[in-house]
């Protein structure tokens, strides 16, 4: 199976997720490519799957994760997309419920998607400048997206 990943990250938490679900796909034996949304242009072609991660600043998802699915909306509407946001930074259940209104919000414009999973990862505080500031915090659990990401390939995989 031939899987691509592409992400919109600006500080880079984003990023380290879809490397983590590259490299659980490739343990796999998946042929996973990796990409910044930004420099996805080239046509999509042959792709089984393709899983689509952006952060969601201010209530709304990264505009590179949006851009990607307008440049490639044609190519689109006929591959198995999975899509995951991030990320609330506290662990409650409000947090949690508001980023996955948030990232339903952006994919409700995206009625044509063919989405097989969507779901929320939970996020990193971007780093910070001044010294002595607390502790960054960072809700990823690296087996929840291990786990979901083997869970979409076994569903694309019985379609
Ligand atoms: C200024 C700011 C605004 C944010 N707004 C949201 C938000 O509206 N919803 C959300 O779920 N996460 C929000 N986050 C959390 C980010 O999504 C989280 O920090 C994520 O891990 C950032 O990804 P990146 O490191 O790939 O840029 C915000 C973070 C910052 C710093």
């Amino acid at each position: 199976m031939n899987v691509l990943v592409v992400f919109a990250s600006k500080h880079g938490s984003t990023q380290q997720v879809a490397n983590a679900i590259a490299t659980a796909l490739r343990r796999d034996d998946v042929t996973v490519q990796l990409r910044p949304a930004a420099h996805a242009r080239e046509p999509l072609r042959d792709w089984d799957l393709i899983i689509l991660g952006g952060a969601l600043y201010s209530g709304r998802w990264h505009r590179d994760a949006h851009r990607f699915l307008r440049r490639h909306r044609r190519e689109l509407e006929n591959v198995p997309v999975a899509v995951f946001g991030m990320g609330p930074r506290t662990d409650d259940e409000d947090a949690w419920r508001r980023s996955r209104a948030q990232l339903d919000r952006a994919l409700a414009k995206r009625a044509w998607l063919s989405q097989v999973a969507v779901t929320v990862f939970g996020g990193v505080d971007p780093p910070r400048r001044a010294r002595g500031d607390r502790v960054r915090r960072d809700l990823r659990d690296w087996d929840v997206i291990e786990r979901w990401a083997a869970s979409v390939l076994s569903t694309v995989a019985r379609r």
